[in-house]
């Protein structure tokens, strides 16, 4: 059941809620996309679009929304999308989020922006943790890191691509994001000289590199074991070479963020999953925020979804109960929703479902 001291029924009531306490900088960081929102808010809207073929007179007695990804038990399909910057609304930052993931049976991916150390964070989440990496120009580091996380126990990386510059985000034109003075972003390090104007995502910026091509996706596979997941895929051609490459593949837009206009994920998902055709795990995150909308998402093919901005606005409410309380009323609602539809189990959960007009 959610944290009962907490009062919010739903993930919009504690989006409201945390656009309460959030001060404008995270604010317009948090809750802001691209240009004019169109894909925003489509990631939204499309959950509410389609529509469900529910069964009848199947025996739900017991729900189990237990999963596995990468081999990983899960106690329900959900897990934690990588977001920068915890740090911009709670002390506890990356570990108060982890730890919330860890006691839920979820899964936390850690921004390679995070105010925590990979360490610290694995530490909140044994076993229970991926580790998102933006690729550096300064690509040293970015192995420094890659050999970090996996000491740390990371159990996959997510190669975010679709980042290689930032997209247009009006509302932090006009309301930059600076982490406290005298922070040090443990996996950014110290600002060059010269950079002291920058805002600490314009800073980030420079450091990326948007020549990052298929061939790089070829290096990385070269530089671990560990299993690479490639985030921000929207094509089915993007998924081939995605699996080709020995990758699994993370459907999204980047939560409205970066291409304005693109296409919704859940849009993208079923030319994927044909693409993929079970060569590779699917995941897909964007606009997620009732029980229905993961029932949809895993129908048309995904093995789970990602939730950003709903486990930081928990994070913002009440630290790592907040975030408890995203998932929980997730969980609760997926399970619900599975009773409602007459089924059982998560395998069970296919193209049936939904309705084709
Ligand atoms: C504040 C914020 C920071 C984010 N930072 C990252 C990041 O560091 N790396 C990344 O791959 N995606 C990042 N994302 C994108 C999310 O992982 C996710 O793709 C997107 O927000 C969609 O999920 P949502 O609709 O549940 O927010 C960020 C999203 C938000 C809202
Ligand atoms: C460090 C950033 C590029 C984080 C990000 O992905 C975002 O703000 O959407």
């Amino acid at each position: 059941m959610p944290t009962p001291d907490l009062p919010y029924l739903n993930l919009r009531e504690m989006e409201a809620a945390a656009a309460e306490v959030l001060s404008p900088a995270a604010l317009a960081y948090y809750a802001g996309g691209a240009n004019d929102e169109v894909t925003l808010r489509a990631n939204r809207d499309g959950y509410a679009a389609l529509r469900l073929r529910p069964r009848m007179l199947v025996d739900v007695s017991a729900i189990d929304t237990s999963t596995t990804v990468l081999g990983l038990p899960l106690d329900f399909p959900v897990g934690i999308a990588p977001c920068a910057l915890h740090g911009l609304v709670h002390p506890e930052a990356e570990v108060a989020t982890a730890r919330a993931a860890a006691q839920t049976g979820s899964v936390m991916a850690l921004s390679t922006m995070s105010h925590r150390t990979i360490e610290d964070v694995a530490h909140a989440a044994p076993g229970r943790l991926w580790f998102q990496l933006y690729l550096y120009r300064d690509r040293s580091v970015s192995r420094a890191l890659i050999r970090r996380a996996e000491a740390a126990g990371a159990r996959a990386l997510v190669l975010t691509v679709d980042a290689p510059v930032l997209g247009r985000r009006e509302a932090i034109i006009r309301t930059p994001v600076r982490v406290a003075p005298g922070t040090v972003l443990p996996n950014v390090g110290p600002r060059t000289p010269g950079s002291e104007g920058l805002d600490d995502l314009s800073y980030f910026d420079t450091l990326l590199d948007p020549a990052l091509s298929w061939a790089d996706l070829a290096w990385l596979r070269a530089q671990t074991t560990l299993p690479i997941i490639v985030k921000g895929l929207l094509t089915a051609e993007d998924a081939a070479l995605a699996v080709e490459h020995g990758c699994h593949v993370w459907v999204s837009n980047h939560g409205g963020r970066q291409l304005d206009t693109a296409v919704t994920a859940l849009d993208a998902l079923p030319e994927i999953a044909h693409a993929v055709a079970g060569r590779a795990e699917i995941y897909l995150d964007g606009g997620v925020t009732r029980g229905t909308d993961v029932l949809k998402a895993l129908a048309l093919g995904a093995a789970a979804v990602f939730v950003a901005r709903p486990a930081l606005y928990g994070l913002a409410l009440a630290g790592e109960g907040g975030v408890r309380h995203t998932l929980d009323l997730l969980r609760d609602e997926l399970r619900l929703a599975m009773a409602l539809c007459g089924k059982t189990r998560i395998a069970d959960l296919g193209p049936d479902l939904i309705w084709r007009g």
